[in-house]
């Protein structure tokens, strides 16, 4: 497609303010490359933006997604602007993760109240008994095994109403738990206090599969679009973001189970003394109450998205078999009774 040809594609996407602004970051984007064309966005509230009261893990894998697939499928928008981690690891018959652009910083933060000044730095600081909010089991799951002491309660709705819940002091929380990449991204910096990671000092967190990414879903063979989309894609992010999403297909684990990733580029020496640029996969499952955990690591070349696959593949079925598919059974036998739905308040 020449850079001159003009033509329009319409774009659908939820309608909170932090997907609208990834939206108008992809535009910014392509429109970088390809000023000639026009775009129209068609924004939608979806089932997990209407209902604000299940909790998420009962709500099934396309609450953010289903609707806006519809779309694409019915030709009514051409791209669809995911956040990465809200796609279920497979996708509806025709449609395709056609580009992932650059990451923005992939892990979790802690916010603390306005009310308290600068009182706590991190999570390490707050007392025990203190109130954390998040509606991820993830972070719940991975948060209980190294803060005991802390309670954990859902919170939903988007992030400024989370944000607005964390300041309010009827709302009961003594700090929120949020990706960074939300909060970069609307221009909150400044709420950020901690960042958590694997390494960080006295309890991390490994964050959720494609965190911080963007997901840009097309229909499959729509060739126009896809040599538009390439323009953008970022190949470090998207190779990163196929072997995330292939160890929690494998696990075949839902956005709402504790699945743990990070991932980085590594420069590691082969056996002649050569650097190798290498993807670094790590990798967690972790039981409800934080009690059990089974961890894994690996570093490969990858080249290209069937090798990002491969791995992320071969490591989840090493944690498989180190124990993380009983974790996994035992939180999906808890579905029936509704223990696995919910950051419980324990
Ligand atoms: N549905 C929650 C959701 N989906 C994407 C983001 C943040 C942006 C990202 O991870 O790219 C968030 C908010 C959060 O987890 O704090």
């Amino acid at each position: 497609m020449s850079s001159t040809e003009e033509f329009t594609v319409r774009i659908g996407t939820r309608r909170s303010a932090l997907a609208i602004r990834q939206t108008e970051l992809v535009i910014e984007g392509l429109s970088k490359v390809h000023p000639h064309v026009k775009f129209e966005i068609d924004a939608m509230a979806t089932a997990g933006d209407r209902d604000k009261v299940t909790p998420l893990p009962a709500m099934g894998k396309g609450l953010w997604t289903n609707e806006l697939e519809a779309k694409l499928m019915n030709n009514e928008v051409d791209i669809i602007v995911h956040s990465l981690k809200d796609m279920p690891t497979s996708l509806p018959e025709g449609c395709v993760l056609a580009c992932i652009p650059i990451r923005e910083d992939a892990r979790d933060v802690v916010v603390f109240p306005k009310r308290q000044e600068g009182k706590y730095k991190k999570l390490a600081d707050l007392p025990k008994g203190s109130v954390v909010g998040t509606s991820s089991v993830r972070r719940a799951a991975q948060l209980k095994r190294t803060y005991p002491g802390l309670v954990f309660r859902d919170v939903r709705g988007n992030i400024d109403t989370r944000l607005r819940k964390c300041d309010d002091a009827e709302e009961g929380y003594d700090a929120i738990i949020l990706a960074a990449a939300g909060l970069l991204r609307l221009g909150y910096d400044e709420r950020i206090s901690q960042f958590l990671e694997s390494s960080t000092e006295g309890g991390g967190l490994l964050h959720a599969v494609g965190q911080g990414g963007l997901g840009i879903e097309a229909r499959e063979g729509d060739e126009k679009v896809l040599a538009l989309l390439k323009t953008i894609e970022h190949t470090p992010s998207m190779l990163a973001g196929f072997a995330e999403r292939s160890v929690m297909r494998t696990l075949e684990g839902g956005c709402s189970v504790p699945i743990g990733v990070e991932t980085d580029w590594v420069e590691e020496e082969d056996e002649s003394g050569e650097k190798k640029k290498k993807l670094r996969l790590r990798a967690t499952v972790v039981s409800l109450d934080g009690k059990k955990a089974v961890d894994g690591e690996t570093a490969e070349e990858v080249a290209s998205l069937a090798q990002a696959d491969a791995m992320g593949k071969r490591l989840a079925q090493k944690l498989a078999s180190n124990g993380a598919q009983a974790i996994l059974d035992d939180i999906n036998k808890g579905r029936e009774s509704g223990a696995a739905l919910k950051v419980s308040e324990s």
